[in-house]
């Protein structure tokens, strides 16, 4: 297939890139570099465009004969969109939904779309199944869960085929070290960690140790940035005209931010300083995915299991770019 990756040059969309085109489908990378990196695309495929922008859409998905969209690009810092939640709606939202109707221009209706955990809010009962209620807590969540429902409408009524893949933690890099998170400002857990080893931060702040967890610190389901990838192709070939697949994607076992500490330490061998700060609002205790149906629908099995495997084609990455894609490989 032809396939236009849109913010294929963030930090997922790059790894899915890389997959499409190990697979052999054709690849256009859509993206306004706002939060991405020419870098992360490989030579000849950018189109530098807005979401917003019909008319280029419309133009670059005739021209490159596409057959199928992968959707990533959005803003998705749960604080930000707390502090300037117009944003979120004008680039998730409203503009994204330029990207739906230049695809109805265009007669393109294959869509799979990056949703989340954070469609979900503060679940009761873990692990998190697909039939659980979706009520967002935040402004970036709900953003996502109008996007969602947005598709599900416009496959019943215009017959697109979609996919909403509801991520968990994304962690990780590409195996060979040649890609990976470079966000700015960083708020994820893993690379922050990671660059207290690299010595580009003095320690990491654990946000509170007072939940009702294990060792008190929040757990997450950490998930590989390729399994994901390789969730996006498998759903491409499942997509159905009228019909949406909505599926959790994580491995379904928790780590806390302890054991993510502790496992950055094994990996790097640095020691790692850790204060104990104040709970960061808004962060449930426990998201863990119940990943069941993902298996039975698309036949997704995630081959990095525990986070410690994941530290390390991270570590792959930081250690080699240390500042990211602005430097080149040691
Ligand atoms: N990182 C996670 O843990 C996580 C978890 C769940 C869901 N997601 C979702 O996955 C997707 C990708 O996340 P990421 O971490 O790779 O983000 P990212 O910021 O690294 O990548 C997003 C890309 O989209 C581009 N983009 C944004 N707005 C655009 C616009 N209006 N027009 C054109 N391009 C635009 C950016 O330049 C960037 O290259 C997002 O939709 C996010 O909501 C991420
Ligand atoms: O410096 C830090 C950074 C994070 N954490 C903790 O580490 C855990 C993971 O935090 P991340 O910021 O890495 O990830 P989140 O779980 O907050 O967010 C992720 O899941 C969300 C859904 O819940 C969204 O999808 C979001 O895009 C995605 O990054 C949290 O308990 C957080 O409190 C720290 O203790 N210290």
């Amino acid at each position: 297939m032809n396939v236009m990756v849109v913010g294929g040059a963030g930090y997922i969309g790059s790894h899915a890139v890389r997959l499409l085109l190990d697979a052999g489908h054709g690849v256009t990378v859509y993206d306004n570099l706002s939060r991405g990196h020419a870098s992360a695309v490989p030579d000849g495929m950018l189109v530098h465009g807005e979401l917003s922008d019909r008319a280029k859409v419309v133009a670059t998905l005739r021209e490159k004969k596409i057959d199928a969209v992968m959707h990533f690009a959005a803003f998705a810092l749960v604080n930000e969109s707390v502090n300037d939640p117009a944003i979120y709606y004008r680039n998730n939202v409203v503009d994204a939904i330029e990207l739906l109707d230049a695809m109805r221009e265009a007669d393109v209706k294959k869509i799979v779309f990056s949703s989340t955990t954070a469609t979900y809010g503060e679940p009761d009962i873990v692990p998190i199944a697909e039939t659980t209620l979706q009520q967002p807590i935040n402004p970036y969540g709900f953003t996502k869960l109008v996007f969602e429902n947005a598709l599900a409408d416009y496959a019943k009524a215009y017959g697109f085929a979609y996919a909403a893949l509801r991520y968990f933690n994304a962690a990780g890099a590409r195996p060979d070290g040649s890609i990976g998170e470079d966000h700015d400002p960083e708020s994820h857990i893993i690379p922050i960690v990671l660059q207290v080893a690299l010595g580009q931060r003095d320690k990491i702040t654990i946000f509170g140790d007072d939940y009702a967890t294990p060792d008190g610190t929040c757990v997450r389901d950490y998930i590989h940035v390729d399994d994901l990838g390789a969730a996006h192709l498998l759903a491409l070939d499942k997509l159905e005209s009228g019909k949406g697949l909505c599926v959790n994607l994580g491995t379904g076992r928790g780590t806390s931010v302890r054991e993510i500490v502790e496992a950055c330490r094994e990996v790097t061998g640095h020691a790692i300083p850790e204060v104990m700060g104040e709970r960061r609002e808004g962060d449930p205790p426990k998201l863990i995915a119940d990943a069941t149906l993902a298996g039975q629908l698309l036949g997704w099995k995630p081959q990095y299991m525990d986070a410690r495997s994941i530290i390390e084609t991270a570590w792959n990455w930081h250690r080699n770019h240390p500042n990211g894609y602005a430097t080149k490989a040691v």
